[in-house]
């Protein structure tokens, strides 16, 4: 038995698209039936629960008689318009049946990534759950641009864990666990545990399943699931069938153990949930001081600035040579600025423009590494 699962008070569950429609596009009935009856079960024992739907425009497609998932913006938000009153729809009846209102929240990358409006959808799902209602989040897909969509719930559950600081994430798809490769491939094992990034090493994630509807595969999962461990929550990944044994603490799927230290919600939100603003490159002696030794970034190891930012904005530091980034920073000048100092020292600054340019350009109390 997970103690980790069964210990759990307030539990956030993603189900994926694959797991909620059929290969013909609509609803799934019986198995979005038998999922409600699971979280239903757990919600009347007392537990918070949190559900992350996808499903909206793979719910959409049948009834606009569209055979496939569509690849253009508006049309995928139109299935989604279409598709997601009728999943609300169908798990408002569901959960009826267990004594059980819902609440649906639509979120926007801004929802949950910009401090004064996380609080706010935080305000709301924590008064849904004080009411006893069971809220059920998915992406604003009607309203949301290319530019500011998540595109996939996995992260998005990884988020709404992290922002309503639940015990439990619980991810379901159309595979049974985590394997070392692609499931349909030979010799691909299942991996039943998961400590911490070492354990994922050898491990080939790949792109969506067969069903064609699901949109990240294994990579957004493995990648939410760092974002919750890291939080401090443990995550269970498995099917969607298996939700009542994985839930009641079954050695099934994959259990993804929860990093031991948490990081400050500041540092963990300017890591995974702030959206950079521009880049500054560093030279292989800033990369070395930011990244080894933990050290603040001065103007003298900056190469080159690109975006336009405000000071207090989050920026991404890139190594100059490869363009990764390497950490993400507040940033105390703006994009107009900053490119006169790069190269100097801060001394030579200060003389030349005043005591104000002896500030370094990210606080190392401001940086997280990524
Ligand atoms: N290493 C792996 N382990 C498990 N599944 C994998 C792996 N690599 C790729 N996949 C694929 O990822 C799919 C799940 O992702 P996706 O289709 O996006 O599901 P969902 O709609 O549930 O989000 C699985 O069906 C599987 O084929
Ligand atoms: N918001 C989209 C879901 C996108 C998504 O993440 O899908 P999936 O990979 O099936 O979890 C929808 O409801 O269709």
């Amino acid at each position: 038995m997970r103690e980790q699962v069964t210990g759990a008070r307030r539990v956030v569950v993603k189900v994926g698209s694959s797991s909620l429609t059929t290969a013909a596009g609509g609803i799934d009935e019986q198995r979005m039936d038998a999922l409600v009856d699971v979280l239903g079960a757990l919600a009347t024992q007392g537990r918070e629960v949190v559900l992350v739907s996808s499903g909206a425009i793979a719910a959409g497609l049948a009834p606009l008689k569209l055979r496939r998932r569509p690849r253009d913006l508006a049309t995928q938000q139109a299935a989604a318009s279409v598709g997601q009153g009728l999943l609300m729809g169908r798990y408002t009846a569901g959960f009826a049946r267990h004594g059980l209102t819902v609440g649906q929240v639509l979120l926007t990358v801004d929802d949950v990534t910009r401090r004064a409006h996380y609080r706010n959808a935080y305000r709301t799902l924590r008064k849904l759950l004080d009411l006893g209602a069971l809220p059920i989040v998915n992406e604003n897909d009607t309203v949301a641009t290319d530019e500011i969509r998540f595109g996939d719930n996995d992260r998005l559950a990884a988020l709404v864990a992290a922002l309503v600081h639940a015990d439990l994430l619980v991810l379901l798809s159309d595979v049974d666990a985590l394997y070392t490769g692609s499931p349909s491939s030979p010799g691909a094992r299942r991996v039943s545990v998961v400590h911490s990034d070492a354990d994922l090493a050898d491990i080939s994630v790949g792109t969506p399943g067969a069903s064609g509807v699901g949109t990240g595969g294994m990579v957004t999962k493995v990648e939410a699931a760092r974002i919750a461990t890291g939080f401090g929550i443990p995550v269970v990944l498995t099917a969607a069938g298996l939700a009542g044994p994985a839930l009641d603490g079954a050695e099934i799927g994959t259990l993804f153990h929860a990093a031991e230290r948490r990081p400050t919600a500041r540092l963990f939100w300017l890591a995974h949930a702030t959206s950079p603003r521009g880049r500054l490159h560093l030279d292989p002696g800033a990369v070395a001081a930011v990244v080894a030794r933990r050290k603040s970034l001065l103007p003298a190891g900056i190469t080159a600035v690109d975006g336009s930012f405000a000071a207090g904005d989050p920026v991404d530091l890139v190594d100059a040579g490869s363009g990764a980034p390497v950490a993400r920073g507040l940033v105390n000048y703006d994009a107009v600025e900053l490119p006169a100092l790069l190269g100097r020292s801060t001394p030579e600054l200060a003389a030349a423009l005043g005591p104000g340019y002896e500030r370094e350009v990210v606080h190392r109390d401001d940086l997280v590494l990524l």
